[in-house]
């Protein structure tokens, strides 16, 4: 038996982090929405208990650093599972983007294996599982739009912002959140409203949505990478309603109104960065 699943991509409108916790992790309160790019999953049982992964992207690991492995391993564990799936993964959201592409493929390991494997597990179940994966697992079991707190495992659901066009450009670089977070000054944040940003989206407000957009993760990668920073000046400068970097980096997306204006900056964007993809909010959850 086979299925095929889809892992969209997320980004992060804003992002706060409130202080360090003794876990090392760090306290976050950010609004995470999905949007239309995603990996495609392809679940298959095997009668021999194994975990085979098969990623079309050469960097990907394909043994148990997958974290679609670690969701697999995770379900196997807990429910005594003595047979195996291979998990075919096509690659379309860049890797160590700042998109939560591997979390994704993660999340929609847990939800094809809990219909494959017919286990009942309800979302909230699998997003708790999720947490052991990942912080932004959980997130993803559900997709649409919230309000992560804790580390980004305690999820509250919000609508879905209105719609619009995402320019998403990453340049050839891959950050490691690790290091984004080690290198976070908690002394000197300048602190996104997530309430304004809340109410906002609530409220179907666009222009605000374009207003109220924060990370304090992005002067970090700034520093580290300046060029992430002259993606986001050049977004800017080609006319976007509002520009911000995605989560830890370095990918840099704008959110635009109109086709017309978004033709233009993407084709401007092309011009000096390779990675550029034009989607759509999606926003809504799954299920
Ligand atoms: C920054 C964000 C924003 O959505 O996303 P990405 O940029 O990775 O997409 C997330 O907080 C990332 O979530 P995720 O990528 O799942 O992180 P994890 O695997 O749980 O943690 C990787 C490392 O980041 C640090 N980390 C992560 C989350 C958190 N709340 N505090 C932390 O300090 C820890 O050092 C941890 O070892
Ligand atoms: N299925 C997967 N897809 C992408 N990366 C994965 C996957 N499984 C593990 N990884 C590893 O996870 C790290 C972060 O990848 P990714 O989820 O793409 O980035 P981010 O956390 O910045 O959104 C990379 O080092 C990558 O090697």
């Amino acid at each position: 038996m086979k299925i095929s699943i889809k892992a969209p991509a997320k980004i992060n409108l804003s992002l706060d982090v409130l202080h360090k916790r003794e876990d090392g992790f760090h306290e976050v309160e950010m609004i995470m929405t999905t949007v239309d790019l995603a990996d495609r999953i392809e679940l298959t049982l095997l009668e021999e208990n194994k975990i085979v992964i098969d990623v079309s992207e050469g960097f990907v690991p394909n043994d148990n650093r997958n974290l679609a492995y670690q969701a697999a391993q995770v379900l196997k564990d807990k429910f005594k599972i003595s047979k195996g799936v291979k998990i075919a993964i096509q690659k379309n959201i860049p890797v160590s983007a700042g998109l939560a592409g591997g979390s994704s493929d993660a999340a929609a390991t847990l939800r094809g294996l809990n219909q494959l494997w017919d286990l009942g597990l309800s979302l909230d179940e699998l997003a708790e599982l999720g947490a052991k994966i990942g912080s932004d697992v959980s997130f993803c079991v559900y997709g649409g739009t919230a309000l992560a707190t804790g580390r980004g495992e305690k999820i509250k659901h919000i609508s879905a912002p209105p719609s619009c066009w995402v320019i998403l450009a990453k340049p050839p670089i891959g950050v490691s959140t690790a290091e984004v977070y080690r290198n976070l000054n908690l002394n000197n944040i300048d602190h996104p409203d997530i309430n304004k940003m809340v109410a906002a989206i609530e409220g179907r407000e666009y222009g605000q949505i374009c207003q109220e957009l924060g990370n304090v993760l992005e002067t970090v990668t700034f520093k580290l990478y300046p060029e992430v920073q002259r993606i986001k000046d050049q977004m800017i400068r080609f006319g976007a309603d509002g520009v911000l970097m995605s989560g830890s980096g370095p990918t840099v997306f704008g959110l635009v109104k109109h086709e017309s204006r978004m033709l233009r900056i993407y084709n401007g964007l092309r011009g000096f960065c390779h990675d550029v993809h034009a989607v759509r909010i999606m926003g809504e959850r799954y299920y």
